[in-house]
């Protein structure tokens, strides 16, 4: 069925797509609607794409592959200033304003001051700091940034250097950057573009160090943007990708700041130099693990572009013969390319569920938290964003490399817009908390809910499965047509991680009661402690997934072709680690067997959807940022026209021809050696 959401500009030129659009059997706007909230969603979604891309700042987002970092720099800060500007007059909220960021691809200056800045100033401020400051940033009268890592540490918060001393005569905070490790480095919006940022110092008091604490700092003047006093600043240089941020670099020599400039909702510094806490050591915190949870949703984000552009890809292009009489197939026929694309279709699908509901489970905490004072759900959420922010991440960059790989040598180009994705995820990765650092985490807090278990206390939540005894398990897949049933599947993958994580805490237990260091002890399981904490967010995932699809109020067309997803998800994990399900007996030696037969049924169930499923994700073009995924499907005429736009290209001799080629070929360069 046609999607009547579609913009009217697009052209449904190509034939193979159109017949692909023609085949499909649900209705994709109800999709559609899925995953933008709601029909009203929708239709806000669909002005603000008109709004946006009907100007010529936010169109053609492939032509920013032709820019300098310069040039990239100065439009995303046109671009942010636009956005800054639009969001006061519409008024738009918090969450409209995430719809936004998606669209135009986080491609504008100054994300972070509504990412973090913003957001640690409503969390660590106290109500007068507040009152005081977010005025001004919500009306632009300060930009900021969030000013953590250093030179020497990101991770280990609790080895950062940069100092802030109390000097109780003048009621101020010295602020120091004494080595070169100390000096901040990474902050995005801080190399150029900041005037304020939230900086992480080790509170000094009488020489006594209470560890991190949050300061807000004034870095340039108002009046003409100098760096004030003290203060050195600036870009810290290209990168993988994201190089219209200026992630910045700071050097602090005895900065004064008055006292109230530490955000003291949490700790307080008296004028004599007393301090006080209050609520828990962590919150301050706070702002990661909002960040954390909203990168689920990026990475759901970012991998609908480079599926949506994998599969189009893939029903447009022709190429080989499976039969020497026929004609050149499409290459989504061949199964070698549906097996590559459709579990990352699948996943893409599974990561939406899952940072929808995540996003649920923060928001409800935070309730608690203003309502209640109540932190109760504190230490959960954060296990389960840092997993689920490292696992989603990894899924994101495989899947990616997928689709890249998958769209041959044109994936390769910069106007594919895959690269520009996977760059994207590179520094989900590691930005927020590194991958493994953020596994451990979620380890840390699972060792400690197998621990409450193994003296009889019942834990809840993402934990619950833990009160089992696996004993008691055995596997249900009786039939390979068992496979498709999703209880079973929750079963299995409860019962893995319930196993795994077993294991790692009682040979953990064995080697400290039998002398070895509990550091040593740790370090000889780190390996394992990730994979439990993988195995805890994957069970997440699938149990998020079935969930929303078994309580989907829907048309059952739809919830057919999304449960088929949901079990090429689950079943296709179950694949990638056929180790850990048969090492813990979740599944035995047929089952597995069964297993990949029916995944491969799954391609073919999944087949005649998956440009509509794709489609689903309703991407504008401007977003999609990508010509091999055009929603017409005119991929090469496209290509061809990016050409125009090469500054290569602008002269047809080249002026390195006549510096040196020239002088190579006429010998005059042999003659002057
Ligand atoms: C793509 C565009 C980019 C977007 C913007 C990106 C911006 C950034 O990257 S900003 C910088 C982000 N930096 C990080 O994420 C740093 C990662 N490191 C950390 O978070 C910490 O150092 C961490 C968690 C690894 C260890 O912290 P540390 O204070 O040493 O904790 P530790 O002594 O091990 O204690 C851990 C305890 O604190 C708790 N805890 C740790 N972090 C948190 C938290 N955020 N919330 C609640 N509790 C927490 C743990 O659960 C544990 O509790 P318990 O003792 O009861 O088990
Ligand atoms: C694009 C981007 C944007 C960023 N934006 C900001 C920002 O706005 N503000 C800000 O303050 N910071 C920012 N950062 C910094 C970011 O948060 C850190 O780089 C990140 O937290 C990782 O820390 P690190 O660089 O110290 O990595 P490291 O900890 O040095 O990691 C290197 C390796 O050491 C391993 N390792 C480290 N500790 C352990 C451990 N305990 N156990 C096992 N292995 C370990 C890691 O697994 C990894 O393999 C940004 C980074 C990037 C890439």
């Amino acid at each position: 069925m046609a999607n009547t959401t579609t913009d009217d500009s697009r052209k449904e030129n190509n034939q193979d797509l159109t017949l692909e659009r023609s085949n499909a059997s649900f209705n994709i706007n109800e999709i559609t609607e899925i995953i933008d909230g709601g029909v009203d969603k929708t239709k806000f979604r669909k002005e603000m794409e008109k709004l946006l891309f009907d100007d010529p700042l936010f169109k053609d987002f492939y032509k920013t592959f032709f820019k300098t970092r310069s040039e990239l720099y100065e439009e995303s800060i046109a671009r942010g200033v636009k956005l800054f500007s639009l969001r006061q007059k519409y008024k738009w909220t918090d969450e409209q304003f995430e719809v936004i960021e998606d669209l135009v691809n986080h491609l504008f200056g100054m994300s972070l001051h509504f990412t973090m800045f913003i957001p640690s100033l409503e969390r660590l401020a106290t109500e007068t700091q507040k009152a005081k400051w977010l005025p001004l940033a919500t009306n632009f009268k300060i930009l900021g940034t969030y000013a953590q890592t250093e030179m020497g540490h990101g991770t280990y918060l609790q080895g950062l250097e940069t100092t802030a001393t109390y000097d109780p005569v003048t009621e101020e905070f010295i602020l120091n950057t004494p080595h070169k490790s100390s000096m901040k480095w990474w902050p995005g919006s801080l190399g150029k573009s900041s005037t304020h940022a939230l900086v992480q110092a080790v509170l000094i008091i009488n020489g006594k160090n209470y560890g991190m604490h949050p300061f807000m700092l004034q870095l340039r003047s108002l009046d003409n943007h100098m760096p004030l006093p003290g203060i050195e600043v600036g870009d810290i240089g290209p990168k993988m990708t994201v190089n219209y941020n200026d992630n910045g670099f700071l050097l602090l020599k005895n900065v004064r700041i008055p006292r109230q400039h530490m955000l003291m909702k949490h700790a307080q510094v008296s004028s004599d130099g007393k301090y006080t806490s209050s609520g828990p050591n962590k919150a301050i915190y706070a702002t990661m693990v909002l960040v954390r949870v909203k990168m689920t949703k990026w990475v759901h984000d970012a991998l609908r572009k480079a599926i949506t552009t994998a599969v189009r890809y893939s029903a447009v292009r022709h190429q080989s013969k499976m039969d020497d009489s026929g004609p050149e197939p499409q290459i989504l026929d061949y199964q070698t390319q549906q097996y590559k694309l459709f579990p990352v279709l699948a996943d893409t699908y599974a990561l939406f569920f899952m940072s929808r509901n995540l996003r649920r489970q923060y928001n409800r905490m935070m309730e608690d938290i203003r309502n209640k004072g109540s932190y109760k759900m504190l230490a959960e959420i954060h296990s389960i964003s840092c997993g689920l922010k490292g696992l989603s991440s990894k899924i994101g960059i495989d899947g990616a490399s997928i689709c890249r790989t998958a769209c041959g040598g044109h994936g390769y180009l910069m106007v594919a817009g895959i690269s520009e994705v996977l760059g994207l995820l590179h520094s989900v990765v590691t930005a927020e908390g590194e991958y493994t650092v953020v596994c451990l985490q979620t380890a840390r807090y699972l060792m400690k809910q197998i621990a409450k278990v193994s003296v009889g206390e019942v834990v809840t939540e993402s934990c619950e499965y833990l009160n089992v005894d696996p004993q008691s398990f055995s596997c249900p897949l009786q039939t390979p047509a068992d496979c498709f049933n999703l209880t079973f599947l929750c079963d299995i993958f409860r019962n893995r991680a319930n196993s795994l994580i077993r294991s790692v805490a009682s040979r953990l237990q064995i080697a400290i009661e039998s002398g070895t260091p509990q550091h040593i002890a740790m370090n000889n399981n780190l390996q394992s402690l990730v994979r439990v904490a993988e195995a805890h967010s994957e069970t997440i995932m699938v149990l998020d997934f079935t969930a929303a699809v078994t309580s989907l109020r829907t048309s059952p067309e739809t919830i057919k072709v999304l449960t088929s997803l949901c079990q090429l998800h689950a079943l296709h994990t179950i694949v990638k680690h056929a180790g850990d399900f048969m090492e813990t007996e979740s599944v035995g030696l047929e089952q597995i067997k069964w297993i990949r037969e029916q995944e491969l049924k799954l391609l073919e169930i999944i087949r005649p959807n998956a440009v509509a499923l794709v489609d689903a994700f309703d991407l504008h073009d401007d977003s999609l940022g990508s010509l091999l995924g055009v929603y017409d499907g005119n991929v090469y005429e496209r290509l061809y026209e990016s050409t125009k736009y090469n500054p290569m290209n602008q002269n047809v001799v080249h002026p390195s021809y006549h510096k040196y080629l020239k002088p190579l070929m006429s010998g005059e360069m042999i003659s002057k050696l």
